[in-house]
């Protein structure tokens, strides 16, 4: 085999706080409003995604978790990725001689994700926010995170606040071409580190709309969806931005909760409705507005994607009193015990006894819904490995 270049890449989940839905140009993936994330912690939800360029490869190809996917790899989402960043390698290419041509090679990409993709836990995000950092990488581009971000945002709208690690924002831009609606850090990771996540995944199946239709979708019908995009974002934009500057999170978790609640709204005023959130989600939402309401303070905020799955906010020093009521509802779903020592889930209970929970009468039967819990955290953006899930060949290693 002629010479071959590698890279490899992980890249983070993002979870939005403040909503992405709706395009107002669907072949550059510009959306009509602006939307706010954190990102989550790679070392609960990651995808790991390397990339090879070879002379000897006769076609662009791609392998996710463990099987060729052709119809990602012929995708116009892929391909219009792929070409942004070929052309920017090529621009470097013409700008200096001693570079190899490799703009003109195929690539084989292989990408693995370490929880259910296309189950609303964002793995179209991580995963483009992946693959763009990886051949950025490969074709060793100068680009910063915000460039990339424009392209990230060509392969999923939500992946370009995937280049990013801590509290970002997607701003909308208002040019035609697309080339101020890029990915912005709010702060860093290390500005409001406390800040943890509990997902409860309530079906991990592939969902019925998704998100690219669904927006469509409303767009073109709803009714309320207009007064969303010019008023209500815009005002929650910069106060959600505010309130994580302050590290205000009363007020954070109230927006959080209030714009999930308003995009659903718009996914029900729909026509034909949406409905991603189901029963059990619709309890969860209960349970954390009885929960914020029993202390009398504001320690959890719910958020739910395009998927039955909740996503709940919260801070380190309030752990105790949310997990008092959480682990003793869910303590039956895999994922305690490797992030909690035996002491501390028995003081959840303890602290459950204590405050005499029992006599909430809460609604057990939420736990049946779900199926998994992942505890993670706010977390850092696409980190370089060195290890390749490609063999020398170009091909997967398993
Ligand atoms: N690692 C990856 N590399 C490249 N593309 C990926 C990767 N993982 C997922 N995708 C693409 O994203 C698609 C899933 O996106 P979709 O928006 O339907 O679900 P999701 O991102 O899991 O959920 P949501 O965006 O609603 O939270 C997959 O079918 C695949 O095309
Ligand atoms: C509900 C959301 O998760 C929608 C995400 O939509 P996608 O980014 O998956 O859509 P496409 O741009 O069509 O790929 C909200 C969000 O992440 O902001």
């Amino acid at each position: 085999m002629s010479s071959t270049y590698t890279a490899s890449i992980t890249a983070p989940v993002n979870i939005a706080t403040l909503k992405y839905w709706g395009k107002r140009d669907t072949s550059l993936n510009l959306p009509t409003n602006s939307s706010i994330s954190v990102t989550l912690d790679q070392a609960d939800l990651k995808t790991t995604t390397s990339a090879m360029a070879s002379a000897d490869f006769t076609k662009d190809r791609l392998w996710l978790n463990g099987e060729e996917d052709l119809q990602l790899s012929q995708s116009k989402r892929l391909t219009q990725v792929l070409s942004s960043l070929k052309e920017k390698r090529r621009l470097r290419e013409a700008k200096d001689e001693s570079l190899e041509k490799i703009s003109s090679w195929f690539v084989h990409i292989v990408s693995v994700n370490n929880f259910p993709t296309a189950a609303g836990l964002a793995s179209s995000a991580a995963g483009f926010a992946a693959l763009v950092v990886c051949i950025a990488k490969l074709f060793e581009l100068d680009d910063d995170m915000t460039e990339l971000s424009k392209i990230a945002r060509q392969g999923s709208g939500s992946a370009c606040r995937s280049l990013f690690g801590g509290f970002v924002a997607w701003e909308m831009g208002s040019l035609a071409d697309g080339s101020d609606s890029k990915a912005v850090e709010v702060c860093p990771l290390n500005h409001w580190p406390e800040m943890k996540a509990c997902v409860l995944v309530a079906c991990a199946d592939k969902k019925d709309v998704s998100s690219t239709s669904g927006m469509q979708l409303t767009v073109k019908t709803s009714d309320l969806f207009q007064k969303r995009i010019d008023e209500v974002v815009p005002e929650r934009f910069e106060q959600m931005k505010k309130s994580i500057h302050d590290k205000n999170f009363a007020l954070f978790a109230e927006l959080t909760m209030k714009d999930s609640n308003s995009f659903h709204a718009t996914c029900l005023d729909s026509y034909p409705p949406i409905f991603y959130m189901n029963d059990t989600s619709k309890k969860i939402v209960k349970l954390v507005h009885l929960i914020n309401a029993f202390y009398n303070e504001t320690i959890v905020a719910y958020t739910f994607d395009a998927g039955p799955n909740a996503v709940l906010y919260y801070l380190e020093q309030n752990e105790l009193k949310l997990m008092s009521f959480i682990y003793a509802m869910f303590k039956d779903l895999n994922g305690w015990e490797t992030k909690y020592s035996t002491e501390e889930l028995n003081k959840f209970i303890s602290n459950y006894d204590s405050l005499k929970l029992q006599e909430l009468s809460l609604d057990m039967e939420i736990v049946k819904g779900c199926t998994r819990v992942i505890l993670t955290r706010v977390g850092p953006g696409p980190l370089t490995i060195k290890e390749s899930l490609i063999n020398e060949h170009g091909f997967p290693k398993n």
